[in-house]
């Protein structure tokens, strides 16, 4: 495949490239300092060559929005071939009418891109890429803040892949549900014995694990174990935390007595203790867990 390489006349040091796939072409802007002259040149170094450094250049941003090239998006093979190379960079998505959909940033912005694609293949129609050498999060994030500023400045508008509370772009990791209390608060006189308020619970609640430390913060390895397993069966169940003096104060003695188990974590499945870390994970490593949830 041919490279052309465009000297660019500024004193751009990131270098920038802009990627055709239809086409084989690929041409590379490589930023050098002044001066230096504008050709096209044949190169004959291969793609994977160490890009040209130059220090002693202060780093601009990437290549201003509207100047970079509209390009297809890649294709799988794309990726496999080399065609698209894994580079860190700035793109900006434009659906099939050229309206612009998201700008993000990646570490591999052909990756992302075919990733988009996948999961919106009708608002992923051509792509512009600018490549961020040396890519920290800072010259990351610069170059996603001045496509985004140019391009709210030139349509009063942010994409709409990057409005706040759009998920169809960039998915949030699903909200872990919260630990329950079993009480109000510790200075709220209780009119219910705690060892009812067990009761009630684990069986009024399918999978009920007592664990020291929150889900998502455990804060004793069996406890952590357990919720590993329980996360990876993708089971629904409720923890409580026995470490929680303020909203389960008591609760750590009692549950001990109201189970006859002295230790946690403590499961129950439809009011029933199974076990603790022990016993569920040697379920896990047998592959009862499922039949057991199932019941
Ligand atoms: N072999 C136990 C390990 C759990 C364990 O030893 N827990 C201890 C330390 S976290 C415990 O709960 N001790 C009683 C307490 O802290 O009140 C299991 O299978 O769950
Ligand atoms: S808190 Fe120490 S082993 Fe659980």
């Amino acid at each position: 495949m041919a490279t052309f390489n465009l000297l660019s006349p500024k004193h751009i040091t990131s270098s920038l490239r802009v990627f055709s796939f239809q086409n084989t072409p690929t041409l590379s802007f490589y930023a050098l300092p002044k001066p230096s002259l504008l050709f096209p040149s044949i190169s004959l170094r291969p793609k994977t060559a160490a890009r040209p450094r130059y220090p002693n250049v202060v780093v601009s941003a990437v290549k201003k929005l509207s100047e970079t090239d509209l390009v297809e998006v890649p294709q799988e093979n794309d990726l496999i071939s080399g065609i698209f190379p894994p580079d860190s960079g700035v793109y900006a998505v434009y659906d099939s009418s050229g309206d612009l959909q998201f700008v993000g940033i990646s570490r591999n912005v052909a990756a992302s891109v075919l990733t988009h694609k996948k999961s919106v293949p009708e608002l992923c129609f051509s792509v512009k890429v600018g490549v961020v050498d040396e890519p920290d999060r800072t010259a990351l994030t610069q170059a996603w803040k001045s496509w985004m500023e140019e391009h709210i400045a030139a349509s009063g508008k942010v994409p709409p892949g990057n409005e706040s509370g759009n998920s169809t772009w960039v998915k949030m990791p699903p909200k872990k549900k919260s630990d329950l209390r079993l009480t109000p608060g510790r200075n709220v006189q209780l009119t219910v014995p705690l060892e009812e308020l067990i009761d009630r619970l684990v069986k009024e609640n399918k999978v009920v694990a007592f664990i020291k430390g929150s889900r998502s913060a455990p804060l004793c390895g069996f406890s952590q174990r357990v919720v590993a397993i329980l996360e990876s069966q993708g089971v629904d169940y409720e923890s409580l935390d026995v470490l929680d003096e303020e909203y389960n104060y008591g609760l750590r003695e009692t549950l001990k007595k109201y189970s006859n188990w002295p230790t946690f974590p403590q499961i129950f499945v439809n009011g029933e203790l199974i076990g603790g870390c022990d016993i569920l994970s040697s379920m896990y490593e047998k592959g009862d867990l499922s039949a057991l949830f199932k019941q």
